[in-house]
């Protein structure tokens, strides 16, 4: 049988202002159980704000915020946060230092001894810190602190759970592991998540759903996988990974460039456009006394570029190119070790299949 229940959480036309600016314009979400939706924009987008309303710790001027189908918020009605079913998480999560860490986990649950006790184990042992309950938070390293206070947050089975930056505090090399246990558990607990965040990596690792925000809009909506590789525009392309811009004018739903001629269909004759390449999906090919390979239909027409700076990443090379025809700076990425000298002149070709083509930004 389909589920026909409403999702765990709608958010229908969410707008706010201070003082006349608008800092969330016309946000709508809906969030089902089990499912980790992530809000990601750059710092003064409007994330936060939009969380604290779902929180109830502001209240909109627009819209309404409905969670398993009830109205808990509109401009006339207003659920306090306590009566929302409502977990939070946020970045500078203060435990409580004079409970012990089972304390901690138990303090928002009812009076029922057995109950809470069988609550506070089970969640210990999800967030991998069982034994952990006489402790105090002071013995407890930082990411130890951060999955009790986890822990604290899913104990009395919110609804919905939001969380706000939640592991910016946290040191690089512990981060990446917080993050996994942090998925799994939420996933266990079948929970919907608003999760607030400016880091893409974060957001593509965690999120079913990305909601990227700008100028307190959401511009696009979608699954990891489609935001990254079919962006609504440049800056969206930009906001994953560096990008490559390469300029022309199309004429006949076709680009010319010095990479040969791109299929730019739905723009008019004169319209300048701009194809968005990513660094990775650049291919270098060696000189072959002064030439390159031949073209072919997935990789177009080789230009030649002389290797400006080669750094070495870890996982991959980043190299930059001063290009022939034009001068401008192209930058590709390639797995591993990848270090030619300044000098060296290299072809460069665009795979088509990864390019995005949008019009001319200014
Ligand atoms: N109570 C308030 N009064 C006035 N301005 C506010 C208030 N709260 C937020 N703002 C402003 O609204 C804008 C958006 O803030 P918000 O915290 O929602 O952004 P954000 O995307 O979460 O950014 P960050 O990641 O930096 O927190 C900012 O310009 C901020 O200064």
């Amino acid at each position: 049988m389909p589920d026909t229940s409403p999702p765990r959480l709608v958010v229908s036309g969410l707008s706010r202002a201070f003082g006349g600016a608008p800092v969330v314009d016309d946000v709508s979400l809906e969030v089902a159980a089990g499912q980790v939706t992530c809000l990601l924009g750059p710092s003064g987008c409007g994330k936060s704000t939009t969380l604290r309303m779902i929180a109830g710790v502001d209240r909109p001027d627009r819209g309404s915020i409905r969670i398993d189908g009830r109205l808990i918020c509109d401009t006339t009605t207003f659920t306090p946060p306590e009566a929302r079913s409502v977990g939070l998480m946020f970045q500078d999560f203060a435990l409580f230092p004079h409970l012990t860490v089972a304390q901690n986990v138990a303090f928002g649950l009812g009076t029922d001894r057995a109950a809470r006790q069988r609550r506070v184990e089970e969640l210990l042992e999800r967030v991998n810190l069982s034994g952990y309950g006489p402790k105090h938070p002071h013995q407890l390293s930082g990411g130890e602190q951060q999955r009790v206070a986890l822990a604290r947050a899913l104990a009395p089975r919110p609804r919905v759970m939001l969380m706000d930056e939640p592991f910016s505090g946290l040191d690089n090399r512990l981060r990446d592991g917080i993050r996994d246990t942090t998925l799994e558990v939420l996933k266990e607990e079948g929970t919907a998540v608003v999760l607030v965040t400016h880091e893409p990596d974060e957001a593509m690792r965690m999120a079913d759903e990305i909601a990227l925000m700008r100028g307190g809009r959401i511009v696009q909506r979608g699954a990891p996988y489609n935001i990254y590789n079919k962006p609504v525009d440049k800056a969206a392309a930009a906001f994953f990974s560096d990008i490559n811009v390469i300029r022309g004018t199309s004429r006949g739903a076709l680009t010319d460039t010095p990479f040969g001629a791109f299929l730019t269909p739905g723009f008019a004759d004169g319209a300048e456009v701009e194809i968005i390449i990513r660094p990775q999906h650049l291919k270098i090919d060696f000189d072959r006394g002064g030439r390159g390979p031949n073209p072919t239909a997935q990789d177009g027409t080789p230009a030649r570029g002389v290797l400006q700076r080669a750094r070495y990443l870890g996982r991959e090379s980043l190299v930059d190119f001063r290009m022939d025809h034009d001068g401008s700076i192209l930058t590709a990425s390639v797995p591993g070790v990848f270090l030619p000298k300044p000098g060296t002149a290299l072809w460069l070709m665009i795979r088509r299949d990864r390019c995005f083509v949008f019009p001319v930004s200014r």
